[in-house]
């Protein structure tokens, strides 16, 4: 009964669209964009920027339902805790808008739809890397870590870039360094990312004796962490380039860029570690940087950017000897 006393809503009161609603909530539908991005950015590498447009839409349906699944699934396990913060109160289960069972039926159907879409029109590692998704985030993440390590988000931040290596499998049918290397960039900037926002929200995290880093170490302590992530991970984003070869100059100017930009806001965060605008506007960068720099990726491994660059080399010595030099 406790799960209606968050917003009076009761179930009884719900038309359709509501439902329709509610259910939708429970995926946690903002985030799932970004984790479709990174999908589709190894699907353009993996392919060489030819991506079939019938693959593309199924892999990105597929991936869409074993997130939501798993989003629905950790809406079920910490209803309690949701309740309980202000900024998940009114999430469906704990204002008592679906019914916990109802909710886990909706989290099957969905994990099984997945599968079967992915098996059919992929293939079967496509399949079973997204059930990992699933599970991991869902058993190693919101069961193991959440509730008991500062670690929490770094372990189980492997669960979110999961999607990356799924959208290198549905290409290939299998794994390769380039699919690695995007997992361990997303993996490296989960921490940035969350920890921004947990700066923010500590207070609310704290409430429920969820040991967030800020909540157990400190702002300080959490910049620090921040800013040592975000080096490591904008490093990282250039093994693409080298050794690996995968992608090239185009996206190396906009990583180089981004990059740059993510590590000046880290900076600033590591000496203002109690600007909270600061913080959010880390967090907000964070989401803008990914998606730029997948953006990056499909841009970089076009065949048209790979004539029109080739073209620009070719022509570097007359452009060069064009400049008039006083
Ligand atoms: C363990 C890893 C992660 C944790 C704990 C985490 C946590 C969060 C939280 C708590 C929010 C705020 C959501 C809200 O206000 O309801 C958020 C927002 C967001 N996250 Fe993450 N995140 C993680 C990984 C990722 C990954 C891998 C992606 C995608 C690649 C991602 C994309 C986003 C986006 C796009 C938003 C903004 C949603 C909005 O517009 O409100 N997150 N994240
Ligand atoms: C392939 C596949 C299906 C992968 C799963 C990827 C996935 C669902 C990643 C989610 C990452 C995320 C937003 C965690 C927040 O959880 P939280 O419980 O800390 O957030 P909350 O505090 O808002 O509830």
């Amino acid at each position: 009964m406790q799960e209606l006393i968050a917003t009076g809503v009761s179930r009884q009161h719900q038309n359709f669209k509501e439902v329709i609603q509610s259910y939708y909530q429970l995926t946690k539908p903002r985030i799932i964009p970004l984790l479709l991005i990174t999908t589709a950015a190894s699907m353009w590498m993996a392919s060489n920027g030819r991506v079939d447009p019938f693959l593309l839409v199924v892999t990105l349906l597929g991936g869409t339902l074993a997130a939501a699944s798993a989003q629905t699934l950790n809406c079920i396990y910490d209803r309690d805790i949701d309740y309980t913060m202000e900024r998940t109160r009114k999430r469906p289960i704990p204002s008592g808008k679906v019914q916990t069972r109802h909710a886990l039926i909706f989290a099957i159907v969905l994990a099984v739809l997945s599968f079967t879409l992915l098996t059919v029109f992929a293939n079967l590692l496509a399949a079973l890397l997204a059930m990992s998704g699933i599970v991991f985030y869902m058993v190693v993440y919101t069961h193991f870590l959440k509730r008991h390590t500062t670690q929490n988000i770094v372990i189980g931040g492997a669960a979110g870039a999961i999607p990356a290596l799924v959208g290198w499998a549905a290409v290939t049918g299998d794994l390769s360094w380039s699919a690695w290397m995007l997992f361990a960039i997303v993996f490296l900037w989960t921490p940035p990312h969350f920890w921004a926002l947990a700066l923010m929200i500590r207070e609310d995290y704290a409430k429920v004796g969820i040991p967030m880093l800020p909540v157990i170490v400190g702002e300080e302590e959490t910049t620090k962490q921040i800013w040592i992530y975000t080096l490591i991970m904008v490093g990282s984003t250039f093994l693409l380039i080298y050794p690996l070869g995968t992608v090239g100059i185009v996206y190396g100017a906009i990583a180089i860029i981004l990059g740059w930009k993510f590590i000046q806001k880290s900076w600033q965060l590591l000496h203002n570690p109690s600007d909270i605008p600061l913080a959010r506007s880390t967090f907000k960068y964070s989401i803008i940087y990914m998606m730029l720099l997948c953006l990056g990726i499909v841009v970089d491994t076009l065949p048209e950017t790979h004539s029109l660059t080739a073209i620009l080399v070719d022509n570097l010595q007359t452009i060069i000897s064009a400049i008039p030099i006083s």
